[in-house]
């Protein structure tokens, strides 16, 4: 079996089972791969040093190897919150109010990927397979390929890819798309987002796309093909299960009081999670349904995120208004209707907090995929589920069709979704409910990296292996 060097901009040291942290499914699943296949996850530390040294950290926790570098405070400035977070982040969210283009955000981003390619290439063996994650890291393939690496190489995008249009005003897009034309399989989350980057691919630089997502660019075939992420249900159902999880939806329950129902959202603080419109829908259920305002409860947790960049703290500031205001208009003494967390839990905890929701409220306005509707339906009382109103432009939406879906953007069809589940009848949650659990369930965090190393593999297709890249070649790459 081949070795996987698993390569993203945040790496996560694998904890015990039950540990207290809040280890994402993504870490569970990667590493579980990197104990299968004896790989390596290489990737920056989260921290900074005065001036870059190249200093591998390497260690090995329960079974799995990462190796980390730290950045230097101007990488992690102008990559990190420059290019990665104020530039492609929302672009690719579809924002292209918030989207800023300067010129050293792009040579930062370049500069960085240089040295990820630098530092992670003497980890490489010649039969390993080179995985890479995500926006922070789109030229990384391009650049090993230029220091002479030659192994099969794939990325996979966890957030969406803009339409055309939108994409086009990034300055030097094309060397940017060019740059990612030297993996061997690129992986997106949804059909739309494949769709947009093979529209882009065909439209703007003329290529040809065979039917089953293979391109052909200058004498190399590259495959893009949707693999949508899933949580890694086994592992979640023992969180759900543990001891944390049971005294969490305890300690909630008791806290509501009487009959009252309970709402739950739970997102990072980020404006593509449609916090601000969600807390608009509530005040219009509340002020159009004063008869059963008082028998409901929002809770958002919400733990704050990418607080250097500005249109984080600016979200941050208009949602601590936004809830004051809607809470001074309709509270009483004995009722709150939004209790508005700022702080992270471990999942198990979350896990208990989703089932003692009645309502799992996920409207992001633009999401790759969203865990956390499936963490939500895993978490359910299979007797006496809690329904799941889920954002039409989540990426987990095509796969979640039996949610009630809604459009975020309009506070009424909301509102009337909040009532809507509210009211539904046992029969019809439980049916919607086993239909979402099945797809959450199969389509599961472990098939998705199998699915995806199969693929890189070139297993279960033809063998889409490269031509010509077995020597070095000069790529340019050019942000800004
Ligand atoms: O590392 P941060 O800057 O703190 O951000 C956290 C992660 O956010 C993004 O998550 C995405 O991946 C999820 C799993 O595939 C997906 O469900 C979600 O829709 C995406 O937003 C980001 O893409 C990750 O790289 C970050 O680590
Ligand atoms: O207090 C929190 C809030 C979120 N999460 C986890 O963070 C992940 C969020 O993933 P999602 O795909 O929903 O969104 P992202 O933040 O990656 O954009 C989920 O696994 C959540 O359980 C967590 O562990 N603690």
């Amino acid at each position: 079996m081949s070795r996987l060097i698993v390569v993203s901009n945040r790496v996560s040291v694998p904890q015990a089972m039950g540990a207290a942290g809040a280890q994402g499914g993504l870490a569970v699943a990667l590493g579980a791969a990197l104990r299968e296949n004896r790989g390596i996850w290489f990737g920056w530390s989260g921290k900074e040093t005065d001036s870059f040294t190249g200093h591998l950290d390497m260690q090995r926790n329960f079974g799995v190897t990462t190796a980390t570098i730290d950045l230097e405070p101007q990488d992690v400035d102008e990559y990190y919150n420059g290019y990665a977070n104020r530039t492609l982040w929302p672009l690719f969210h579809y924002r292209i109010d918030l989207t800023e283009y300067d010129r050293s955000f792009g040579e930062s981003y370049v500069r960085v990927n240089q040295r990820f390619a630098e530092s992670v290439i003497p980890l490489i063996e010649p039969e390993d397979l080179v995985w890479v994650h995500d926006y922070h890291l789109l030229p990384l393939g391009s650049m090993l390929r230029e220091k002479g690496v030659t192994n099969r190489i794939g990325l996979f995008l966890h957030i969406p890819w803009p339409p055309t249009r939108l994409f086009v005003s990034l300055p030097n897009h094309e060397q940017l798309v060019a740059s990612m034309l030297h993996y061997d399989l690129i992986g997106f989350q949804t059909e739309e987002w494949l769709d947009s980057f093979i529209h882009y691919i065909k439209k703007e630089m003329g290529l040809k796309v065979a039917k089953d997502g293979t391109i052909e660019y200058q004498s190399r075939r590259i495959v893009a093909r949707a693999f949508p992420i899933g949580i890694d249900y086994d592992e979640f159902l023992e969180a759900s299960r543990s001891a944390d999880a049971i005294g969490a939806y305890d300690r909630l329950k008791n806290s509501l009081g009487g009959n009252r129902k309970m709402l739950i959202g739970v997102d990072r603080l980020d404006y593509s999670k449609g916090l601000g419109e969600r807390f608009d829908s509530f005040d219009r259920f509340l002020t159009d349904n004063p008869d059963m305002a008082k028998d409901v409860v929002l809770l958002q947790i919400a733990p704050p995120s990418r607080g250097d960049v500005s249109s984080y703290q600016l979200i941050r500031h208009d949602l601590e208004r936004k809830a004051g205001h809607i809470n001074g208009a309709h509270a009483d003494v004995a009722w709150v209707p939004i209790r508005y967390v700022n702080r992270g839990y471990p999942r198990s905890e979350l896990a208990g907090f989703y089932r003692a929701a009645d309502i799992g409220l996920v409207t992001p306005l633009r999401d790759g995929m969203n865990l956390v509707a499936k963490e939500y339906v895993a978490a359910q009382d299979e007797e006496d589920p809690g329904v799941l109103i889920l954002s039409r432009f989540a990426g987990a939406a095509p796969q979640m069709q039996d949610a009630v879906l809604v459009n975020p953007h309009s506070p009424e069809e909301v509102s009337d979704a909040i009532k809507q589940a509210l009211a539904m009848p046992l029969e019809e949650r439980r049916r919607r409910h086993q239909a979402l659990l099945a797809s959450v369930r199969d389509e599961d965090v472990v098939r998705w990296r199998e699915h995806f190393v199969e693929a890189l593999q070139g297993k279960g297709a033809d063998d889409h292996s490269t031509a010509g890249n077995a020597s070095p070649q000069k790529v340019p790459v050019k942000t800004q």
